[in-house]
């Protein structure tokens, strides 16, 4: 694998099944995320995107086929690995941001800390922790809703809320399935302007999927999906024609 490609996934394929009939999802899916770009995944409601980005995160298995992380087979690796993978290597957002109700701001940005380190480890560290997630909260400018519930906060904050938990664990590269999904044009302008910024400043590579032209013209590179399969991977603007 090129030094320059971050993540790839090779002929990827996956069924669901339905009464022990199989629907194929994803048909053999090739895909390359490059180091310190933003690449967008676009493709219409249906056509596999989450799914895909579940293989990639090795939050499920592929039926056939690989995914590999600066040179490392994740998707087959043993359990531990996998979690070191997921809790620390990647971060991923989600488009209802799943953060849990009954934590606040930066309870739920120090969740990652308290699952990826032993609980004596965590209690050693916890001054240190509680520190990062005040930065990382700063860092997406909430850290004055840091005891807040995601229920006293809008669409726009939990999504900040999601990406300081993210990046939490310091992830080289930010998975992000729909990150605007659920916000209204501008509060979802002002999200993307924040993860282009991390993109930019913090050399942040970032997978983004959408089913928005428009959004993916704004990525480096585009990769189209279509029916389970990429149907091809051109300049976002010319995607977007
Ligand atoms: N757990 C499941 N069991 C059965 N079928 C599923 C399951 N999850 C997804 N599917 C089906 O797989 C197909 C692809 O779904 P997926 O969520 O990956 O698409 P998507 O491109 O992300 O769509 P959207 O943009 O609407 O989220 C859909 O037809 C969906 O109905």
């Amino acid at each position: 694998m090129s030094d320059s490609i971050v993540l790839r996934a090779c002929g990827l394929k996956k069924s669901y099944h339905k009464d022990r009939i199989a629907v194929p999802v994803l048909r053999g899916v090739d895909l390359e995320v490059e180091q310190g770009l933003v690449t967008a995944l676009v493709g219409r409601s249906g056509s596999g995107k989450s799914t895909l980005m579940h293989l990639l995160a090795t939050l499920d298995r592929p039926d056939e086929g690989e995914v590999w992380f600066q040179g490392s087979r994740v998707d087959n690796a043993s359990r531990a690995k996998r979690d070191q993978f997921r809790n620390h290597d990647i971060g991923v957002i989600f488009q209802f941001y799943h953060l849990l109700p009954e934590l606040s701001a930066i309870e739920n940005v120090l969740a990652p800390a308290m699952i990826g380190q032993s609980f004596f480890r965590y209690l050693k560290n916890r001054s240190e922790n509680r520190k990062r997630a005040e930065a990382m909260l700063d860092r997406v400018g909430l850290l004055h809703r840091a005891t807040h519930r995601p229920n006293e906060m809008s669409g726009g904050e939990m999504q900040r809320v999601a990406i300081a938990r993210a990046l939490m664990t310091d992830p080289k590269l930010l998975l992000a399935d729909e990150p605007t999904g659920n916000l209204d044009t501008e509060t979802g302008h002002d999200i993307l302007m924040l993860l282009d910024e991390l993109n930019r400043t913090d050399d942040l590579t970032i997978l983004m999927i959408t089913h928005d032209d428009e959004i993916a013209a704004g990525a480096d590179v585009c990769w189209r999906m279509k029916d389970g399969l990429i149907e091809d991977n051109r300049a976002p603007q010319a995607a977007a024609a």
